[in-house]
C-alpha cells in the first residue's frame, strides 16, 4: 500500500527544523513505547535542511524523551569520499547530533550504519578510470545493501527516511534524467552514481523502491529557492525529470517545508 502525499508548511525555516526535529523525536520514542518493540531505524539525510534539522533534535527539550539505545541510524545517500572528508554526509551528521549522544555513552557506534567510504588512497581516485569508479561504487552499494538486509531482513522497511530536497527536485541522490532515477528492481535497493551535477561527482543512493518501502518518508525543504522544486515533485508523479515526485511510503509520506518553500503549492 502506498501512503497519500501531504504537505505541512511551517512560518520560517527555523520552525520547520524545530518541527520535524519534535515530529522525529515524537515518532521515535512512540514506536518504542509498542509492545514488542526493541530497535527503530530512521535514516537521515545531508545537505542545509537535513543538518538544521540533526541540531535541532540535538537542541530539543524532547532529546531525552527517545532512548538512543534502541535507534540506528542509516544514510539515504551519501558523498562518495574518504571517510573523514568534510563532505561526508555522516560526518555532518555525527557533528550535529551523533558524537554527542556517543560521547554520553546513549548510542554506540555498532548503531550507526554509514555508507561505505571511499577507502581508495587519493592518488588513485585522481587517476581511476571511469570502469574503476564504477567497479568500486558497485562494491559499496553492495556492502550497504548486504548490511540492510543483514540488520533488518530481505525487504528491508526503515521507519523514518528522511530527505532533503535540491532545488532541480533531487532527493537522495537522485538526480533529474540520471538512470538511478527510473531503477524499479525491487532486489537494487543501494546504487552508485558516477557523474552527479552535485558535487562531489561520486556517490551512493538509495533506489526508489528501497525508499518507497519505509513507513514514513520525509521530504524536508526550506526557503524560496526550493519553492519550484517542491511545487514541481509534490505536484507531479513519476517524473524523471523531478525525482522527488518518485518519493513513496507506506504509512506517511510527507513534504515538511516552511512558507517560502510551499509558496507555489499552498
Ligand atoms: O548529499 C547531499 O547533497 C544530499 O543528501 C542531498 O540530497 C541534499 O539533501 C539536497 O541536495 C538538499 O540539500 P540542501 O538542503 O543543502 O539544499
Amino acid at each position: 500500500m502506498t501512503a497519500h502525499r501531504r504537505i505541512i508548511a511551517y512560518p520560517t525555516p527555523e520552525l520547520m527544523a524545530d518541527a520535524v526535529a519534535e515530529r522525529t523525536l515524537l515518532t521515535l520514542s512512540g514506536l518504542l513505547a509498542e509492545p514488542g518493540r526493541d530497535r527503530v531505524d530512521i535514516a537521515v539525510t545531508g545537505g542545509t535542511d537535513g543538518t538544521a534539522i540533526l541540531r535541532a533534535i540535538a537542541g530539543s527539550e524532547l532529546l531525552d524523551i527517545v532512548d538512543w539505545s534502541h535507534v540506528h541510524v542509516w544514510w539515504g545517500d551519501e558523498r562518495f569520499v574518504a571517510a573523514d572528508s568534510p563532505e561526508r554526509n555522516a560526518v555532518g551528521a555525527r557533528e550535529a547530533l551523533l558524537d554527542g549522544l556517543v560521547e554520553a555513552g546513549r548510542m554506540t557506534e555498532a548503531q550507526i550504519h554509514e555508507m561505505p567510504a571511499d577507502r581508495r588512497p587519493a592518488s588513485a581516485v585522481a587517476a581511476a578510470s571511469a570502469d574503476e569508479n564504477a567497479e568500486a561504487l558497485a562494491a559499496a552499494a553492495a556492502d550497504y545493501q548486504r548490511e540492510l538486509v543483514a540488520e533488518l531482513g530481505d525487504r528491508p522497511s526503515l521507519d523514518i527516511a528522511m530527505f532533503g530536497l535540491g532545488p532541480d527536485g533531487h532527493f537522495a541522490s537522485l538526480f533529474p534524467d540520471l538512470p538511478q532515477v527510473t531503477m524499479d528492481d525491487p532486489s537494487v535497493l543501494v546504487t552508485g552514481v558516477a557523474d552527479s551535477p552535485k558535487l562531489p561527482p561520486l556517490r551512493l543512493t538509495f533506489t526508489v523502491p528501497m525508499i518507497a518501502n519505509s513507513e514514513r518518508t520525509w521530504i524536508c525543504a526550506s526557503r524560496e529557492k526550493k519553492a519550484d522544486a517542491v511545487a514541481v515533485t509534490f505536484l507531479g508523479h513519476a517524473d524523471p525529470h523531478a525525482p522527488a515526485s518518485f518519493a513513496a511510503a507506506r504509512t506517511d509520506l510527507l513534504w515538511l517545508t516552511d512558507r517560502a518553500a510551499a509558496s507555489l503549492v499552498c
